[in-house]
């Protein structure tokens, strides 16, 4: 069980996230959506400890995530898996590689500095990859794949971490429809064994499709928390007070992604 409570962050005088409490089983799907500058991003960040929160704390299975320090604090990291609307590849290195760093911090300094695997690690992400028909890619440059095939390169980097939940920032954001149910179905394919997964979303549609809860933020706060069925286009505009259509261009132009074709209807 994941428990945020109370979670708050400030920006100088901008509030970012303000008194975030939640609690997220074992397990769980969960859909963060939001406008532009909600807080979906800063939350993220505060669970992985990318950002420190103001006030507030996060648990995970009853200890304090927030007070880690030092080698505790890397342990967390890598059972809190990041994955970024970029990527975050090393362009220039083969795939297999981009992979393997996801062990980094599970070995030895020593052997982390000169990149060395073991037999087993480089099965493990032969394994992972094979398993988004990716192993053929394994011995090319990052920078030679599409998106989709770059962002599922990164979520087998993040099982490399052996997580417990994978954080997902935007992850679709810059890609087509086709390559982000590919990568949509990959995190709900890892989350369907186990893994606990927070993503952010711009688009409703793709929450309401793989999500089991979509917890929805405005100006930091939390404005609705259910199963995607409660999540109408009279709650968006309850909730927002804009139409659905004008919440997914809005939210689409936001991240830089292409607009929304279809809108669902009321
Ligand atoms: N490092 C920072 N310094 C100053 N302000 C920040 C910083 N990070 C976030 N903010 C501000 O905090 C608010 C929340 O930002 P955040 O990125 O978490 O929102 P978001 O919901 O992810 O929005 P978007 O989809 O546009 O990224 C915004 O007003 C943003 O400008």
């Amino acid at each position: 069980m994941l428990q945020i409570e109370g979670l708050t962050r400030r920006f100088g005088a901008k509030i970012a996230v303000d008194g975030v409490s939640l609690a997220v089983p074992a397990g769980q799907m969960v859909g963060v959506i939001g406008r532009s500058g909600a807080g979906k991003s800063t939350m993220l960040r505060m669970v992985n400890r990318l950002t420190d929160p103001c006030e507030g704390r996060v648990r995970f299975e009853g200890t304090d995530v927030t007070a880690l320090r030092g080698r505790a604090l890397r342990d967390w990291r890598m059972r809190c898996a990041m994955i970024f609307q970029q990527f975050n590849l090393v362009q220039r290195l083969d795939v297999l590689t981009n992979v393997l760093v996801g062990r980094l911090n599970r070995r030895p300094l020593m052997t982390s500095l000169l990149r060395m695997f073991t037999a087993e690690e480089r099965a493990m992400a032969l394994a992972a990859l094979d398993r988004f028909d990716l192993a053929e890619t394994a011995l090319q440059r990052a920078d030679t794949l599409s998106g989709g095939q770059q962002q599922r390169v990164a979520i087998a980097r993040a099982l490399l971490q052996e997580p417990r939940i994978i954080l997902a920032d935007e992850p679709i954001a810059s890609l087509d429809p086709r390559n982000s149910r590919t990568v949509m179905d990959a995190l709900r394919g890892v989350n369907r064994e186990g893994i606990t997964v927070l993503v952010n979303l711009h688009d409703l549609a793709t929450a309401r499709d793989y999500c089991d809860r979509i917890v929805a933020l405005n100006a930091g706060r939390i404005v609705f928390d259910g199963p995607p069925a409660a999540l109408t286009a009279a709650r968006i505009r309850e909730v927002y007070g804009v139409t659905e259509e004008e919440f997914a261009e809005e939210a689409a132009a936001a991240v830089g992604a292409p607009p929304p074709r279809h809108a669902v209807p009321a």
